[in-house]
Parts: C-alpha cells; sequence; structure tokens
C-alpha cells in the first residue's frame, strides 16, 4: 500500500487572473521557438554529447529554423565551452541565429561565461537562480531579500561584462528556476526588480522564462499563473515572457500551449522531449500540432524520420514508436475499422479536388512530414476486409470486389490467429494466390474465337487438361466467357453460372496485365470464387473460371 496520499503530498497553490482570458484563445501564430537540447537535453544524458554530436545537434536544429538555440553551460563544463568557441571561430552561426548560454547568479561563472562568448555578433545569457519558497528555503537558506540580492548581483555583472563587449550587447534572460513552486506574487517582485536593474524597455526586451522547472499542477493552473503574471507584472511591453514546461505530470505539451494562449511569447523545448526526469516540453509536438490546425509553425519537419535519426544518435534514446508524428507505429492502422475508413478517405481524396486534409483516424498526411503511406494499414488479427482489400491493391495492385473481400477477410483472420503475428503484405498475396489462383483437376492451356454469323456471338475453342489428359471443348456465346461456360457444360457436363464479374487492368503500357475475379455457381452447389491474372483479359477470365472450379 502506498501511504496515505492526504499525509504526505498537498495540492497545488492556486492563482486566479482577475479576468482569465486564456480559455477563450485560439493560437494563431506560432511563439518564439528556443531548442534547449543542448543544454537542458544534454545535462539529463547518461552520456553528454561530446564535440561531434552536439555539431550534428546544432546543424539539425538550424536546418530545421530555430532561430534561438541554447548552446551549453559554458562556464560548467569545458565540452560545453569549447563547443561554443567551435561554433563562434569556425563561423557555424548563421546570421539569423542568436545563441543563448545558461549561468547561475555567480561571478566566476559569469565572467567564464562571457569568456566562452567572445567574438559572438548576438548572445542571450540566461542567468537563473531558483526563487521557490522550498528552494529558498531548504537549498540556500536565504530569505525573498537574500533571492533577489543574488540575482541582482549576477544582472548588475552581466550589465558590465555586457556594456565592456566590443562585438555589442546581449540580451538578458532570467529564470525565476522553480517557478512553479514560487509564490506569484514573489515571482513579480523578483522578475521586476531584475527587469529595473537591467534597464529592460519596449525596445531592448528583457527575455522573462517562467518555467516549470518541475511541472506540478494541471496545465490549466499554469496558464492561469502565466496568465495572472503577465496581466500583473508592470512593463509587460519591455518583456519577452517565455515558458519552458517539464513534463512531470506528463502534461508537459498542454501546458505550454495553454501557457501561450495565455500570453507567452516563447517556449523552450527540445526535440521528442528529451530532458531532465520526464523530459522537456516537446517542441516537435507543439510545432505539428499547431500545423495541423492550419497554423505555419515555422520550423521545418518536412522529413520528421531525419530530424528524429539525429535526435536519438544525439541523445542514445529512443523515440517511442507511439510518440507523436514520429514514431513508428503512429501512421499505422491495425484495427478492421480504422483501416476501412482510411481506405475511403483516401478514396474519397483522389476524387474530391479538395486539398483539405480529412482522412478519418489521420490527424495529418504523413506525406507532409516525409512519412509514405505505405505503413499506414498493416495486417494482424484485428484487421478487417478494408484494411486486407488495401494491402492487396497498394502492394500487389489487385483491386479485389466486395464479396472476396468478405470471403478473404476470414481466411486472413484465421491465418493471423494461427500465426500469433503481424502478417507480412507477401504473406496475404501468398494466401490470396494458394485459395483464388487455384490449379487442380483442370488446366487451361489455350483458347480461340471467331465470330459466327453477322451477329454478336462468338464460338470459342478452348484446349484443357483434365487430371492430366488433353480435352478439347467448344461453345457459341454472347462473348468469350459466356462461349466457355456453354462449352464446359455442353462438353464436360459442368454446369456453371457465373453470378459475378469483375475486372481491371495492372499497371500500364505493354507491361499492362489484367485481373479478373468470379463468383460462380455449379449445379446446388454453394458459390465459389476464382480469379486470375494474365497478360490478355479474356484468358484472364477464362482461367479465373477455372481457379474457381478447381476450388469446387
Ligand atoms: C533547473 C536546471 O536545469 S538548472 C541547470 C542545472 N544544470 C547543471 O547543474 C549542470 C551544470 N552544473 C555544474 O556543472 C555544476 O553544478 C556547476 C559547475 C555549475 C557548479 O558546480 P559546484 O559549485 O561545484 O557544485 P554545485 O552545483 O553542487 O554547487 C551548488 C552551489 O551553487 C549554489 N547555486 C545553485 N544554483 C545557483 C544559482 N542559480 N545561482 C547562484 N548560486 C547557485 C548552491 O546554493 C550551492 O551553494 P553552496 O556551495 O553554497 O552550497
Ligand atoms: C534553467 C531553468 C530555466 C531550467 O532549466 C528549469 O527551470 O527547468
Ligand atoms: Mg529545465
Amino acid at each position: 500500500m502506498m501511504p496515505a496520499a492526504q499525509n504526505k503530498y498537498k495540492a497545488y497553490a492556486t492563482v486566479r487572473p482577475a479576468t482569465r482570458t486564456w480559455p477563450d484563445g485560439r493560437i494563431d501564430h506560432p511563439p518564439m521557438w528556443c531548442s534547449v537540447d543542448l543544454r537542458d537535453g544534454n545535462q539529463a544524458l547518461i552520456d553528454p554529447m561530446g564535440t561531434d554530436l552536439k555539431m550534428r545537434m546544432w546543424t539539425t536544429l538550424v536546418d530545421m529554423g530555430f532561430k534561438e538555440i541554447e548552446v551549453g553551460f559554458p562556464s560548467a563544463s569545458q565540452t560545453d565551452f569549447d563547443f561554443i568557441r567551435t561554433l563562434i571561430e569556425g563561423g557555424h552561426i548563421p546570421d539569423e541565429v542568436t545563441i543563448q548560454v545558461l549561468v547561475q547568479s555567480r561571478e566566476e561563472l559569469i565572467r567564464r561565461t562571457f569568456e566562452a562568448l567572445a567574438g559572438a555578433k548576438r548572445c542571450i545569457v540566461h542567468l537563473y537562480n531558483s526563487t521557490s519558497e522550498a528552494q529558498r528555503r531548504i537549498v540556500f537558506g536565504i530569505d525573498r531579500k537574500g533571492c533577489v540580492d543574488l540575482a541582482l548581483s549576477g544582472v548588475a555583472l552581466i550589465r558590465d561584462l555586457s556594456a565592456a563587449r566590443p562585438e555589442g550587447e546581449v540580451t538578458l534572460q532570467y529564470s525565476p528556476e522553480s517557478f512553479t513552486g514560487t509564490e506569484p506574487d514573489f515571482a513579480v517582485e523578483i522578475v521586476e526588480a531584475v527587469a529595473e536593474a537591467w534597464g529592460a524597455s519596449p525596445t531592448r526586451r528583457m527575455i522573462c522564462n517562467l518555467p516549470a522547472t518541475v511541472e506540478m499542477s494541471t496545465p490549466n493552473l499554469y496558464a492561469d499563473v502565466i496568465e495572472w503574471f503577465c496581466t500583473t507584472v508592470k512593463n509587460r511591453a519591455s518583456l519577452i515572457v517565455s515558458v519552458h514546461p517539464h513534463n512531470d505530470r506528463g502534461t508537459g505539451v498542454a501546458a505550454a500551449e495553454l501557457a501561450v494562449m495565455a500570453g507567452a511569447d516563447r517556449v523552450e523545448g527540445t526535440l521528442f522531449g528529451n530532458g531532465e526526469r520526464t523530459g522537456n516540453v516537446d517542441v516537435v509536438t507543439l510545432a505539428l500540432n499547431l500545423y495541423t490546425q492550419g497554423v505555419d509553425p515555422g520550423l521545418d519537419l518536412s522529413d520528421i524520420d531525419t530530424v528524429r535519426r539525429a535526435a536519438e544518435h544525439c541523445t542514445g534514446l529512443p523515440v517511442h514508436p507511439r510518440h507523436p508524428y514520429a514514431g513508428d507505429l503512429v501512421y499505422t492502422a491495425f484495427s478492421g475499422s480504422h483501416q476501412d475508413a482510411i481506405k475511403k478517405g483516401f478514396a474519397a481524396r483522389k476524387s474530391a479536388n479538395d486539398p483539405t486534409w480529412e482522412v478519418p483516424y489521420l490527424p495529418i498526411d504523413p506525406a507532409d512530414v516525409g512519412r509514405s503511406y505505405e505503413a499506414v494499414i498493416r495486417i494482424n488479427s484485428q484487421s478487417g476486409k478494408g484494411g486486407i482489400a488495401a494491402v492487396l491493391e497498394r502492394d500487389h495492385g489487385l483491386e479485389i470486389p466486395r464479396p472476396l473481400q468478405v470471403e478473404f477477410a476470414r481466411i486472413v483472420q484465421e491465418l493471423a490467429d494461427q500465426k500469433g503475428r503481424e502478417l507480412e503484405s507477401s504473406e496475404i498475396m501468398t494466401a490470396f494466390a494458394d485459395t483464388y489462383f487455384r490449379g487442380g483437376t483442370l488446366e487451361l492451356v489455350d483458347y480461340s474465337t471467331v465470330p459466327v454469323g453477322k451477329g454478336v456471338q462468338r464460338a470459342l475453342t478452348a484446349s484443357l487438361l483434365r487430371d492430366g489428359k488433353d480435352v478439347v471443348i467448344q461453345g457459341v456465346g454472347s462473348g468469350p466467357l459466356d462461349a466457355f461456360v456453354h462449352a464446359l457444360g455442353k462438353d464436360l457436363g459442368i454446369h456453371v453460372k457465373v453470378r459475378d464479374y469483375h475486372e481491371h487492368a495492372i499497371g500500364g503500357g505493354s507491361e499492362a496485365q489484367a485481373a479478373c475475379y468470379v463468383q460462380i455457381a455449379v449445379g446446388g452447389n454453394a458459390p465459389t470464387h476464382g480469379a486470375a491474372v494474365d497478360a490478355g483479359i479474356t484468358m484472364a477470365s477464362l482461367k479465373a473460371v477455372i481457379s474457381a472450379l478447381n476450388r469446387g
């Protein structure tokens, strides 16, 4: 038994904005994005990235279109320091990208940080100190004033070092770390003090980052406190309000979205949510959530697998198969009704002249992120006729008619149950061929037809093998198939009724083939299906009848 919750944990303290407007908000433009993969993501890794991996991550982030990238904590690690030097000295920072570095409010660390930044045209120095009641008491042993003084000592030094930089001023970012455990009025007090000490103004905005260092509440309460902060803090216009959600409760994405609705201008996060403990908020999900609402996210995810491979390589951590937008299984339907609806959705798209995406069960067109339709439908014992037919059509060009779909689905389900696993497309095709392209007692060797008189009647002569012996049959009918059926009845005593007939071409040009599907009844027997593929349509139709008879 777990200890009684009420004796051990207390509910999150809430603050209610005077007017709560965020629930009516819509996000109609992307926030400013800042990647913290190379800092928060990196500091949480079992094996932090070395220079090569950092460079791969950097290139990936730049290629995706991030304009602000936190590149490390240069005063804490020589690797971070050296990497930042490489970026600056190697000319790897595009003009439109600003690097950001993290530092504590400690003199020697701030001085070292500025050494790392020498030569950088534009940069953001990110100063933090923890402001929560618990950390003030437990970790720092200081009161509110001591906490403000700690922040201000850092700001004063950054201001002086920044003014002395020949390359130009830096942007200050200040984080009241553990904001979610900080009394909201104190967060406002310390941010106002920092902004004033820095000289923030509407033309020299300071980034005020409000981290859910630990995610401690439902996202609506985070949104409440963000809205309250934004409407309470003095000189809001002098601040870029940024959020930095972590994912301890599994609601980091929702928290970020509601925070933006509540007034945040900027979001810090990582690719696929790598980061401390349960991770930082996942910027890939945030960006594609926007995209699927018709909002250009400002980040390029047109080749999500390349981004994913880079992230997996750099972090050494796999992306979960069910991860939104990127997981191996997220564009796959195994279950019958989903497959059926997806197949119909794709078919409707083909015939409609409207680019709007409307395929059931697929919130995004896989092609938009560089994923293919190929993997969308996979077959196991939960699959139905629609999905099975879709696989036969997609991979083998067979457009099997509905009554045949119904019958074949039962065969595939039995096979999947018997194997106890997913079936490969080739196994489905083999099962189809074994069942419906059936050899046996009868084999069609050849046929010829000639017109009869001046009408539409045709006379057909067919050579067959019956139990290995040559037989020739002849008949007349309204077309070759009808003539063949008459010949079977007249010469072999096999009285066939064609109940259903479908044909289509597979491919085009000189390579084109014909597929034919029939359902026949012989005497009072239950109807059977047969199918055949051949270079010519008449041969395919006669062979399909023979297949059905052989199944008989
Ligand atoms: C929420 C976040 O992600 S914050 C970022 C955290 N990232 C990291 O810590 C990764 C890199 N950090 C490091 O390599 C090391 O912690 C260093 C180099 C920064 C500091 O190293 P050290 O001083 O040797 O060790 P340590 O981290 O244990 O020091 C903690 C001291 O800094 C103080 N401190 C912690 N944060 C801050 C801060 N933001 N501003 C000022 N002082 C701080 C602590 O109160 C403690 O003080 P004490 O020594 O008087 O008890
Ligand atoms: C340094 C800060 C912004 C941080 O990473 C956090 O609070 O989670
Ligand atoms: Mg963090």
